[in-house]
């Protein structure tokens, strides 16, 4: 199936949602004591869900602005064919962002909103996720490591599908492409080369990811007397595609019989499938789960750090390659104020000037033009429109900061969106600029330029790198439960971009072709296409 297939699919029960909710009449009723979005909407609130699904974007701005424009700003309930979500102003943000997980949990509200613990096959792999130390802990100790990797893997794959013709320009689908490319790079940290270069494996590991993220929606909106046969049908659906992974996951975990010994056995230079370019997360999952005496055996075989395995590569490949996507075409469409894509190029060819084919931590952070022009396309386009989803956990509820008391399992977030289109946060705030967070970037361009050609330290002309979270700038989430893939993730779209702008021309798109919202998602046209051509060297 190909992977535009996935986005029919999801239109067709996108389509036959209206019918589902009616039928399904699920408990969405507004229990709070609170204001709801859209109530001067003219439209009965049991319809407000469905309502939500195309004009969400009218029911999050609604509540934004009525937040933004009274003195004691208070939550609003944001109807959603996902439940209901209690909506804070942005002034809480930092105290939202710093409730531990046992208050106000990022984790537990995913589960709910997307039922991972029924599509991940095996719920413990997503309620009780160990393979989060790996990420926190091995890939940021080893990120540095890993951007030769990552680059390598970017160059050989865009090649391959972006083709090396220098004569004539081609035509090429940023979806079918770039989720690729994306895959690719990230199966080559977290599974080695060999596996990143099995077309099939790259293949089902997007479809295994589009199966999860479509079943997880289905379940949330079908009525509970057809639950159980569909639960059954889209499962099965899922455990298909991963059955072609895991034969090519598992293999690259050696079990032993002897439990809490360490299980996994592997070449000295890499795993069994003959990777010998370094370390991946097959190492660092294996040996983390040695490393707690008291832990369950089943989670040093090959089945359990397989699976664990997925997680991570479902987690990176969604998120970089929708990010990249839109980087792409924010750099790419033709501005007003001229295209960014001269001097992203200048910056890329002085780095290597500097460090000639070496990618290091030092390479990566002189890049401050890629920095600023990715962080201003995530704030304009992210697809994230909620941020922050935090679950109630505390059984006696929560008071929040205007002694409103939420009850246990209430849904709360902030709006990324309201927050990132605030003309008092971010003036001119629906236009591109991508040099939004260089240092001078209200000063004139011939002295930002000179401080640029000056500058010994080309981070210290940055105002914010792209992988900063602050009050302000939300795409990461905040605090404690904030993303910890994120610099990978930058990593990869840094090279990537940087790969393109040197080796490529690309048509300039007279528009940008406009993102969908889909619910409160914000995603690029499954449609983007660019014009490129391999450029003479
Ligand atoms: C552009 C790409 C990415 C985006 C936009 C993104 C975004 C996010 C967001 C918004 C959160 C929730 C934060 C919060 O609620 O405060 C999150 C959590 C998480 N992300 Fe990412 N992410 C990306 C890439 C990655 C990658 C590459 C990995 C893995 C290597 C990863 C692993 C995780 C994990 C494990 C969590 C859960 C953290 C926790 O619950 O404590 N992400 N991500």
């Amino acid at each position: 199936m190909a992977l535009h297939d996935h986005f029919y699919a999801l239109t067709c029960v996108t389509l036959l949602l209206p019918f589902l909710l009616i039928v399904g009449n699920r408990r969405r009723s507004n229990k709070l004591n609170l204001p709801c979005a859209g109530s001067g909407f003219r439209t009965p609130s049991f319809l407000l869900p469905i309502v939500s699904l195309f004009w969400g974007r009218d029911l999050i701005e609604d509540i934004y602005n009525k937040q933004k424009n009274i003195d004691e700003p208070q939550p609003y309930v944001l109807p959603g064919i996902l439940g209901n979500e209690v909506v804070l102003p942005k002034s809480w943000i930092p105290w939202l962002a710093s409730r531990p997980e046992s208050i106000l949990s990022g984790k537990w509200s995913r589960l709910q909103r997307m039922n991972f613990e029924t599509t991940f096959l095996r719920a413990e792999v997503v309620t009780n996720p160990i393979q989060e130390t790996v990420i926190r802990r091995d890939l940021m100790a080893n990120l540095d490591k890993l951007a030769p990797e990552l680059a390598d893997e970017i160059a050989v794959a865009v090649d391959e599908l972006w083709g090396c013709n220098v004569e004539n320009y081609k035509t090429v689908s940023l979806q079918e492409t770039i989720f690729r490319i994306v895959a690719r790079a990230s199966s080559r940290v977290f599974a080695g080369k060999v596996v990143c270069r099995d077309a099939n494996f790259i293949d089902n590991s997007i479809r295994f990811t589009m199966a999860v993220i479509t079943s997880g929606f289905v379940m949330k909106v079908i009525p509970k007397a057809i639950e159980p046969l569909l639960v059954w049908i889209l499962v099965s659906y899922v455990r298909f595609h991963y059955s072609k992974l895991s034969r090519v996951l598992e293999p690259l975990f050696q079990s032993t019989s002897t439990p809490k010994q360490p299980c996994v056995d592997f070449k000295e230079n890499g795993s069994r499938d003959g990777n010998s370019e370094g370390e991946t997360a097959v190492q660092w999952l294996a040996v983390n789960a040695t490393r707690d005496p008291n832990i369950d055996p089943k989670e040093q075989t090959p089945p359990w750090l397989a699976l664990r395995l997925m997680t991570l590569l479902f987690a990176a490949v969604d998120t970089t390659s929708l990010t990249s996507i839109n980087a792409l075409l924010d750099v790419f469409t033709e501005r007003a104020g001229g295209s960014c894509v001269p001097t992203l190029r200048e910056e890329a060819r002085r780095n290597i000037q500097l460090f000639g084919g070496r990618w290091d931590r030092a390479r990566l952070n002189n890049m401050p033009r890629h920095d600023s022009m990715l962080r201003e396309s995530m704030r304009l386009s992210g697809f994230a429109i909620k941020i922050l989803q935090r679950k109630v956990m505390a059984s006696e509820g929560i008071v929040l900061p205007n002694g409103t008391v939420l009850p246990q399992g209430t849904m709360v977030c902030v709006s990324a969106w309201g927050l990132h289109h605030d003309e008092q946060v971010y003036p001119n705030p629906s236009e591109f600029s991508p040099e939004r967070f260089m240092l001078g970037y209200s000063s004139s361009s011939e002295e930002r330029e000179s401080k640029l050609r000056n500058s010994s330290d080309r981070k210290g002309v940055l105002l914010r790198t792209a992988t900063e979270a602050d009050p302000s700038f939300t795409f990461w989430g905040l605090g404690k439960q904030s993303c910890p893939g994120r610099y990978l993730a930058v990593d990869l779209i840094k090279i990537l971009m940087e790969y393109v702008v040197m080796n490529y021309d690309v048509v300039p798109l007279k528009q940008r072709p406009e993102n969908m919202w889909i619910e409160y998602n914000y995603v690029p046209s499954a449609n983007a296409k660019l014009q490129v051509r391999r450029r003479r060297t």
